[in-house]
């Protein structure tokens, strides 16, 4: 049954699963491909299996299934079984990783607690480790932390014992000390009057913690080295049969090392790590153990703490002598003294609680920016606290809760605060492009910035937008720092005027709404950059603001008239009943010769975007003049319209800003009798453009046409042109489309029907009739031989796409070459072409066949079948065989004849 096969084909692929390189075999289109099933059926199936708690679904795009129980017994245990992210997955990892967690908050400590680790995992029981550190530095603490770490990665049992001896309580008497660790036998000495096990067999199979160890003195040190030498201890009194223990070793102390040990024993201890005074900790770490000690406390008391910034900024810069444990002790008596004083829901804690110790010694710096107060619960966790450690997520939500504030001064009406609102915007946007220490210039900033730009190219290309360069650095800045703040709407306390003031933007600003939803989707997809309402409306209000979209994309207009100020005077009556700068005016002497005016004309197309087209209203009775001198260089469509007047250029000045068609327009203007109009296209210059569209979305439109790209010879006659579906469908944006490009096709998965222009269905761009419809699109392009590569190329990176994802062990692209080196050698033994159809069938199978030969799956034949067709055909066979050494030789796989019955049937199409 289908449901159990996907089951099983995900239990096998999860078993060697790598998280950072999720392959399509865990998606539907993956699943459905593999098990030759429909996409759909797998899906339902997919997602009723994540009902039934049996996947794993991680809501990528696409959605990634992994098997539940493979997943938990080969790497770490799950909560829940859907997950946003990778990465939110991956934090249940680091939940029970108590060593990693503990980096998180300690991050100066990463790689010390590495080799604490690697000494824990060392084979065989673990290396003993040493730990040094002044009073309070927390190096018990690490060591309990390592002995929870020994358990639940099972290095120990559950039961084992874990034992602690502070050495120092026996300052005044190392022989104790000894016998207590060693044990000691009947008479060793005075008052041993029976035999007594000591520490280290206590702590037999478990751990043994020495803390001041620096207290154990030469005799001790010397005894514990012929442990560590032999693991055998001996007893006080005892020197011939020493007791074999299995005991891992945690050493700690806070004096100097050289002065106190013996250097035998030192070098016995590989690993030695030191942990660094408060002092010396940045204040990002501080705060992180400020936070940590809080929520610690929380969850003792249970009842939820409100600690304002200011107590959190005191107790950062507090580094007193006794270090952690003396700022945990501080941070409990805070939380005492402002329990004392409220018996609120809640314990609100100000500078007011803390202690005479922190307000005199804290060298925190003057107090600038009240913020809202840090609420730890039952349910906070420490990553989140740490999460407000970025100054870019105060930046973030400072600008938020103002722009919120403003909005909902404003009655929530964005038509009162559009302008306050965008100022904000701008001045966030702003502040991080210019007044952060950018001088870094980070590789992973490059990366956003490199791949916003490709990103906006895609939109640009898309929709004819045009957005400045500027933008793209404001966009990459925001999304870069972004990234790092993990925030979630849920946090707000408005989150319904934020929803309402979304849906405002998204109502007012509609056009540029849908094109940042199209460029977050982009940045999901290819940045995997997750934003939520707060980035849509920053970001449209951002692009707004700029005007970047919304005034590109419009017709130019001016006005062309004799006299004194008669164009100028029509021009400025229309723009300023519109409100805006819509016609431009040239007012020309009465005797100017028509040479003069093309001249005019060609200097403003030069100095002005007139990619979107040129009307030109003129008053001088005569178009045909003008048109004949008109600049054939100008390569955009221009609509002449003659006898201007002022209800002629205000519809003008209108139709511009709607957006309305030449077309349109046209019409317009012959229902108000102005019938002397010209509509000249540019004849020359318009490059060829084969154009791909996908329903989905640009960005599988993109991908088909880089395909493509790549099938053409560099100098490119043809453009490959990616669009959205949708624009497709818009008759201004088609028309734009058309006038600047010679549209030859359409490639892409659903016909957009655009009248004239020749349509291919992607999935059978191979088939003979699409392929030779596609030859012939090609024709007035290339050469005849340039066709025929093309067609090969065509088809071979078809074929890589298809088995790119599939092929598992081997290089795909490197079968691919083989393959071809196959099908050519093919063609020429038997000398007959092969159509793209059967080239692409035979990429498909021979990857898949090579991979089954080195796993050594056979592909059995029914055997009487087998044996009628090698007596009938068996020349054939031979001669497949031979075409065939590029893939024996190269894979090192010999092709039984069952498979070579395959391959020969595809090639000649017997059944
Ligand atoms: N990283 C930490 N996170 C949370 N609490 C910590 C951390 N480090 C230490 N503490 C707490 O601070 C206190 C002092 O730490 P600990 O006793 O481990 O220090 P120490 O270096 O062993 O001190 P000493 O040398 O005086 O024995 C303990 O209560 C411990 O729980």
């Amino acid at each position: 049954m289908l449901k159990q096969r996907i089951l099983k084909s995900l239990e096998k692929q999860t078993k060697t699963i790598d998280l950072n390189h999720l392959t399509a075999g865990f998606t539907a289109a993956g699943l459905a491909r593999e098990l030759g099933a429909k996409r759909n059926t797998v899906s339902l199936y997919l997602n009723q299996l994540t009902n039934e708690q049996k996947l794993v679904k991680i809501q990528t795009r696409p959605v990634h299934f992994l098997h539940k129980g493979s997943f938990e017994q080969n790497n770490f245990q799950l909560k829940s079984n859907v997950y946003r992210s990778v990465a939110q997955l991956e934090q249940e990892s680091s939940k029970q990783d108590i060593l990693k967690s503990f980096t998180q908050i300690n991050p100066s400590l990463k790689e010390s607690i590495e080799r604490v680790r690697a000494a824990i995992l060392y084979p065989n029981g673990g290396l003993p480790l040493l730990i040094t550190g002044e009073s309070g530095t927390g190096k018990s603490y690490l060591v309990g932390l390592i002995n929870r770490f020994c358990r639940t990665h099972q290095l120990i049992d559950a039961a084992a014992p874990f034992i602690t001896v502070n050495c120092a309580q026996y300052a005044d008497n190392p022989e104790l000390l000894t016998s207590n660790l060693f044990g000691y036998v009947k008479g060793a000495f005075t008052g041993a009057d029976e035999e007594r096990e000591g520490a280290f067999t206590q702590a037999d199979g478990g751990i043994l913690f020495l803390d001041e160890v620096h207290r154990l003195g030469p005799k001790g040190q010397e005894k514990l080295f012929t442990y560590l030498d032999q693991g055998v201890v001996y007893p006080v009194g005892e020197t011939q049969t020493g007791k074999k223990v299995d005991v891992r070793l945690c050493f700690a102390t806070t004096e100097d090392l050289d002065a106190n040990f013996l250097t035998t024993f030192m070098r016995r201890i590989p690993v030695k790590i030191t942990l660094p005074p408060l002092s010396k900790r940045s204040k990002e770490e501080r705060l992180n153990l400020v936070y940590t000690l809080f929520n610690h406390e929380q969850k003792k008391i249970g009842r939820p703490l409100a600690i304002s910034d200011q107590v959190l900024d005191m107790l950062a810069n507090y580094q007193p002598s006794g270090n952690i444990g003396d700022l945990k002790n501080a941070i409990k008596l805070t939380i005492a003294r402002a329990n004392v004083d409220q018996q609120k829901q809640h314990i609100a804690i100000t500078a007011y609680h803390l202690p005479a110790s922190v307000l005199t010694k804290s060298k925190a710096e003057l107090y600038h920016t009240p913020g809202k107060p840090m609420v730890i619960n039952n349910d906070t966790e420490i990553s989140d606290l740490i999460a407000r450690n970025f100054p870019e997520k105060k930046i973030f939500l400072n600008s938020l809760h103002r722009l919120l504030d403003i909005y909902e001064q404003n009655d929530q009406d964005l038509h009162k605060c559009e302008s306050k609102l965008k100022q904000l915007v701008y001045q966030l946007f702003d502040t991080l492009l210019f007044e952060k220490d950018n001088g870094k210039q980070l590789p992973l900033l490059s990366y956003v910035i490199e791949s916003v730009k490709h990103l906006f190219d895609q939109l640009k290309n898309a929709y004819q937008l045009k957005i400045s360069g500027n933008a793209v650095y404001a966009i990459s800045y925001y999304l870069f720092e972004r990234e790092k703040i993990q925030w979630s709407i849920d946090e707000l306390d408005h989150k319904s005027v934020l929803l309402s003031l979304n849906r405002d933007v998204q109502q007012q600003y509609a056009e540029v709404y849908s094109y940042v939803t199209k460029l977050i989707n982009l940045i999901r997809d290819n940045l995997d950059i997750e934003l939520n309402e707060v980035d849509y409306i920053f970001l449209t209000n951002y692009l707004n603001k700029l005007e970047i979209i919304t005034k590109t994309g419009l017709v130019k207009a001016i006005v062309l008239a004799h006299g004194y100020a008669t164009a100028g005077s029509i021009a400025n009556v229309v723009n300023r009943l519109l409100g805006t700068h819509t016609l431009d005016a040239f007012d020309m002497p009465i005797n100017v010769s028509t040479q003069q005016i093309a001249n005019r004309i060609i200097d403003y197309s030069e100095n002005n975007d007139i990619s979107h087209g040129l009307i030109i209203l003129v008053d001088m009775g005569s178009l045909k003049e003008i048109e004949k001198l008109f600049p054939r260089q100008i390569n955009a469509p221009i609509l002449l319209m003659n006898n201007v007047s002022t209800p002629l250029a205000l519809m003008v000045g209108e139709s511009v800003l709607k957006k309305r068609s030449f077309r349109e327009l046209s019409q317009l203007a012959k229902q108000t009798n102005q019938l002397d109009i010209k509509l000249i296209y540019p004849q020359r210059n318009q490059p060829k453009a084969i154009l791909t569209t996908c329903y989905s979305g640009i960005g599988t439109a993109t991908h088909v046409a880089r395909l493509l790209e790549r099938c053409l010879p560099t100098s490119k006659q043809i453009k490959i042109i990616p669009y959205d579906f949708q624009a497709l469908q818009d008759v201004h944006k088609v028309e734009v489309i058309r006038r600047m490009y010679d549209v030859i096709g359409i490639i892409g998965t659903e016909d957009p029907h655009l009248q004239d222009v020749d349509f291919i269905y992607l999935e059978k761009i191979l088939s003979d009739k699409d392929t030779a419809k596609f030859k012939k699109w090609l024709a007035g392009a290339f050469s005849s031989q340039e066709i025929a590569t093309i067609s090969n190329n065509l088809v071979k990176n078809f074929s890589l796409e298809q088995t790119v994802n599939m092929v598992t062990i081997l290089d795909a692209s490197k079968v691919i070459e083989n393959i071809t080196i196959f099908i050519q050698e093919v063609e020429r033994r038997f000398a007959h072409a092969l159509s793209n159809q059967k080239k692409f069938t035979l990429y498909v199978h021979i990857s898949y066949l090579i991979e089954r030969l080195i796993r050594k799956e056979e592909n059995n034949l029914n055997p009487d079948f087998e044996k009628s067709f090698a007596k009938k055909y068996g020349d054939e066979l031979e001669v497949i065989k031979a075409a065939a050494t590029v893939i024996s030789d190269n894979y090192s796989v010999k092709i039984p004849t069952s498979e070579l019955i395959y391959v020969d049937q595809i090639i000649f199409g017997r059944q």
